[in-house]
């Protein structure tokens, strides 16, 4: 994506998203509810609702992959797209990300996508998480996460590429990278992310401890930026952006470009490597039945 200034964000190495929309509905625009005119015109896709408001220049972005919006193939694309769609639309300066599932803003990965799967789907899926990644960690929009629900792993992640937190103050609502509990390993950019957020003590404890933490302790270390009540997170989400907007878009996309770069240089350096890692590690049969062991264990918990 190209800056005022020239400046490339983001490569478009994305795979071949389209490819992956067989039997969806990307890109219908349909009448928001209630709404009139361009503004109030929504589009998106089976798994992305895009309420766009033309006139703030505001999208609001809701991920609805019921029942805990884990990170499919699929909605990983999709959302890829409707970033894509968004940035390449001048009228657009910022993205409130949030989950239209109740009580969940997002389960990370799909375990589902990378447990009994093969290298080559594996494979795939983890290109699909890298590339979200880097598009959302160097989006030249503003991007909000009004994080209404839990917030697990690459929940957690998601946020953190976003350029602020809201979380609702919920003690169920809690946000971190417990990968360690699963018996896997954030790679080192989702690491990185972390330091970047929390400073490098603070994501030593947190990620080898697995740490998942509720409003209040995820405020005081860092990893939100404010905890409202529920009734409050959009409003607020609002309010941040309106604060964020108000710095020349030049200015404040150069600034984040200078600030996030290097920790996105070190993935696209190391990104067939990084897959190869996660492929190889994954498919230990160790690891699968560690998987496999954790996805039973959600399934029962549930009666
Ligand atoms: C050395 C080289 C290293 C290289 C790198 C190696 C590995 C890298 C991998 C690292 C990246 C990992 C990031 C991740 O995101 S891992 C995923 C972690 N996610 C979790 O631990 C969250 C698990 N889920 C929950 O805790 C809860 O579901 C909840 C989100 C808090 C919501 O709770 P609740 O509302 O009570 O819903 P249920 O628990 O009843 O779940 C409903 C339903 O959904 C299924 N499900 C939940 N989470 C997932 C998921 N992540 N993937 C797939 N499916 C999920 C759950 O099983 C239920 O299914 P059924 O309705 O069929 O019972």
């Amino acid at each position: 994506m190209a800056l005022a200034s020239g400046v490339r964000f983001a490569p478009r190495a994305l795979l071949r998203p389209w490819a992956l929309l067989r039997g969806t509905t990307l890109g219908r625009t349909e009448p928001a509810a209630g709404g009139g005119g361009d503004g109030a015109r929504r589009f998106g896709s089976q798994r992305v609702l895009v309420e766009p408001d033309a006139a703030s220049g505001v999208a609001v972005m809701k991920l609805r992959n019921p029942p805990v919006n884990a990170l499919s193939l699929e909605l990983l694309t999709e959302l890829v797209i409707s970033l894509e769609k968004l940035e390449n639309d001048k009228t657009f300066r910022g993205i409130i990300l949030t989950s239209d599932c109740p009580r969940v803003f997002c389960a990370g990965l799909d375990l589902t996508e990378i447990c009994g799967r093969n290298p080559a789907h594996c494979a795939e899926y983890w290109k699909a998480m890298q590339e979200l990644w880097l598009r959302m960690y160097l989006s030249s929009l503003v991007l909000v996460a009004a994080i209404n629900g839990a917030c697990p792993a690459g929940g957690c992640i998601i946020a953190l590429s976003c350029d602020c937190r809201v979380l609702a103050d919920n003690p169920k609502y809690r946000i971190g990278l417990n990968e360690t509990l699963l018996g896997i390993i954030a790679p080192f950019w989702l690491k990185d992310t972390y330091v970047n957020t929390i400073g490098h003590r603070a994501s030593e404890q947190a990620l080898q401890l697995g740490s998942l933490f509720p409003p209040a302790e995820a405020l005081q270390v860092g990893l939100v930026d404010q905890v409202v009540p529920e009734d409050q997170v959009q409003s607020t989400a609002l309010s941040e952006m309106a604060r964020w907007l108000a710095v020349p878009d030049h200015a404040r996309q150069l600034t984040k470009n200078m600030m996030r770069k290097a920790t996105a240089d070190r993935l696209l350096r190391q990104r067939d490597a990084d897959t190869q890692n996660f492929v190889s590690f994954v498919c230990r049969d160790s690891i699968q039945k560690s998987l496999q062991a954790y996805l039973e264990k959600l399934r029962q918990r549930k009666g």
